[in-house]
Order: C-alpha cells, then sequence, then structure tokens
C-alpha cells in the first residue's frame, strides 16, 4: 500500500499590471489524499471529491482535469495508465472561475500526481514545462508551483517547439481511455525544454491579503477573449513602468503605499473586463488609502470576479466597504483573509 498527499495552494495573478507576468500563491489549498491499494483490482481511479466545486468536478479520471494532467505526464513518459488500485480523495478549498487560479491548482496537483505515480522526479522547470502545455499563461501555475510572489516569462519557441506546443489540448489531455484490448494512439509530444523561466520576489511580512469573493464565476477564458489585440505604446509604457517599482516595492519593510497604490493601477487587463464584473469601476475608483488608511492597494485577483486588497491594517473595513459596493449591483460575496504562502505545492508520502 503506497499512500502520499499533494497539496496545491491557489493563487492570485496580474496583482494590477503583471498580466500574464506575477502570481501569489495564497492560503486556501486543493488537496488529494492518493492511495494505491495493490489487494484492489480497479483500473481506474476511484474518485471521490468535497469543498468548492464538489457539484461540479467530474468523478470520471479521464474527464477530471487534475487525473488529466496526471495522466498526461504519465504518458508523455511512456507509460500508458494509471496504477491498478488507485483511489484519490480530492478537497478543494478554491473556488472554481473567481479568480484565485482554481484551474492552475488543478493543473500542478495533476503535473505533481503523474510524476508521483511514475515516480518521475522530474526537475520543478521540467514540472512548469508539462504545465505550460495545458495551461498556456505561465502566472498561476508557476506561482502554485513555486510558492510566494512570483515572476515568470515564456520562451520564444524553435518552429519545432511550437509545433508541439499548437497540438491542441484535446490531444495533450486524452478525454477516454482506450476501448478494452485497444492500445492508446500516438504518444502526446513530451513538452519542448525550458518554455517556462521564473523568479520569486521578496514580500513584506505586514502585507496581509484580502480577497473578496463575489458569487458568481467569470471564465478565464472569457474573460481573456475580451482583451484586445494590440495595446497602445501609451499604456503599456504606464504597466510596466508601473510593474517595475511594484516588485521590488511589496519586498520593502515598511511598506511605501506612496509606491504601491498607484503601482497597482493597470491599463492592460482590468479596463477591459469591467463589464463582466458590475461595480468593479466604482470599486477600484473609491476604495483609496484616504477613505481606508491601510490599504496599499486594490486590484482584480487574475481573471477576476474576485477583488484583491493588500492592506497593513483595518481589513475588515476595506472588506465591508468593497462588500457593500457588490451589494448595491445585487451582488453577495464572501470575504477571505488570507496569507502569502511560502511553500509551493507540496508531494508528502505517508
Ligand atoms: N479541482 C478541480 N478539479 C477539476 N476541475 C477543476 C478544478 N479546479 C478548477 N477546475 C476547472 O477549471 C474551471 C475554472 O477555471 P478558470 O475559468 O480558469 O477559473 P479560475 O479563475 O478559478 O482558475 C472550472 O470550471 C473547472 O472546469
Ligand atoms: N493572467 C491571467 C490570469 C488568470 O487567472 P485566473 O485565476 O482567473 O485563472 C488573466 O488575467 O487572464
Amino acid at each position: 500500500m503506497r499512500q502520499f498527499t499533494v497539496k496545491v495552494p491557489c493563487t492570485s495573478s496580474n496583482i494590477g499590471p503583471g498580466f500574464d507576468v506575477v502570481g501569489l500563491s495564497l492560503s486556501l489549498y486543493l488537496t488529494l489524499k492518493v492511495t494505491i491499494d495493490s489487494n484492489q483490482s480497479n483500473k481506474s481511479p476511484i474518485l471521490s471529491y468535497t469543498g468548492q466545486g464538489a457539484d461540479e468536478a467530474p468523478l470520471d479520471a479521464y474527464q477530471n482535469l487534475t487525473t488529466r494532467c496526471a495522466l498526461y505526464v504519465l504518458r508523455c513518459a511512456g507509460i500508458s495508465s494509471f496504477p491498478v488500485g488507485i483511489s484519490i480523495k480530492v478537497h478543494n478549498e478554491v473556488p472554481f472561475g473567481r479568480g484565485l487560479g482554481s484551474s492552475g491548482a488543478a493543473v500542478i496537483a495533476g503535473i505533481l500526481l503523474g510524476d508521483a505515480l511514475g515516480n518521475l522526479k522530474l526537475s520543478k522547470e521540467r514540472l512548469l514545462d508539462h504545465a505550460l502545455m495545458i495551461e498556456r499563461h505561465p502566472d498561476n501555475v508557476t506561482a502554485a508551483l513555486i510558492g510566494g510572489f512570483v515572476g515568470s516569462y515564456l520562451l520564444d519557441l524553435s518552429p519545432e517547439d511550437t509545433t508541439a506546443k499548437a497540438v491542441p489540448l484535446s490531444e495533450v489531455l486524452p478525454e477516454y481511455p482506450p476501448d478494452a484490448g485497444e492500445q492508446w494512439g500516438k504518444d502526446p509530444p513530451a513538452p519542448p525544454r525550458g518554455i517556462g523561466h521564473f523568479i520569486r520576489f521578496g514580500w513584506a511580512p505586514e502585507i496581509k491579503v484580502i480577497a473578496i469573493i463575489p458569487h458568481f464565476e467569470v471564465s478565464t477564458a472569457k474573460a481573456r477573449s475580451a482583451l484586445p489585440d494590440s495595446y497602445s505604446k501609451q499604456d503599456l509604457v504606464f504597466n510596466l513602468q508601473r510593474l517595475a517599482v511594484l516588485t521590488t516595492a511589496l519586498a520593502r519593510s515598511p511598506p511605501d503605499v506612496g509606491l504601491i497604490f498607484q503601482a497597482m493601477q493597470d491599463r492592460v487587463h482590468q479596463p477591459y473586463r469591467k463589464h463582466l464584473i458590475p461595480g468593479l469601476p466604482t470599486i477600484l475608483a473609491s476604495v483609496t488609502p484616504s477613505s481606508h488608511p491601510g490599504l496599499l492597494g486594490i486590484c482584480l485577483s487574475g481573471a477576476g470576479p474576485t477583488i484583491l486588497a493588500l492592506a497593513t491594517e483595518n481589513e475588515q473595513a476595506i472588506a465591508k466597504t468593497i462588500t457593500e459596493e457588490f451589494k448595491k449591483e445585487s451582488i453577495e460575496c464572501s470575504i477571505e483573509y488570507l496569507h502569502v504562502t511560502t511553500e509551493g505545492a507540496q508531494v508528502t508520502e505517508e
């Protein structure tokens, strides 16, 4: 009997100007408890699921994002099936479709699961290569894997690697097992090497994180399709200037609100997503360090609709005002007071 646990933090990406670049790992977790019992004869993993998304997440291992990612890693390594007698108990604290990286966490959990099941011992960089074939922006998956406040970029790929990366996700992630007596088709192409590069920034211990989570979903795909294909030089420079300052400003103790609040402004994604999140422009414009002493900055978390506020104090009052603004739009919210997790995703053998 083998038992191990995979634990992956949720993430908030962008932090204002860092669209598709920065991510922050936070203290809500997706946890898998995996058992492989050689006395059992089941060939497909037996999945159970509690917590966020329990009414939506498929329990068929060939449909579930996490187990599909695990199978992808195994098949890239030439292993065509899950081990016999495997069961997986999933517990999820990360709400779906709220901008807190639930899909990134599910992808990383699956990649680590595949690595552990195949005893592959892939490096962090190689694990990330696999994750980037599935979640094709690096910010969430990198922060979930590495932990902390992380910046990342993708390499331009060779023409050959570009072809491998262009393989449709339906081929990378098999949705159905082969029929009895049949073999899988061609194995998926192994991901190109060294696609993603990252660095961890500091995070001042005084900075607390408040997530105001509206009770509706915005799919990341839809929020990405709302963005334009090109930007003005002025808007790009606006974001670059702020991001350059922000990554160091958030590491400095004591935090300088005069730097951080302005450095969390964005012109690349939030303005184009406001129609998806009623109340967003009012919230971003009206919750300020003058109205709420202790507030350092405020932004959309990932693709939204969650609002992320960074503060040194006064967290309850900040959360209350944002909740009330959403209420004016007839939107209920949950509030989470979170901390930045320094550890990224973990696999623990029992
Ligand atoms: N733990 C999980 N298990 C299975 N599927 C998941 C899990 N977490 C997220 N997903 C899938 O990812 C979708 C949400 O992804 P996405 O739109 O990118 O939003 P988010 O901002 O939460 O990452 C869910 O609707 C679900 O299909
Ligand atoms: N940079 C991405 C981040 C999406 O994060 P999610 O948590 O909403 O999945 C984007 O802004 O589209």
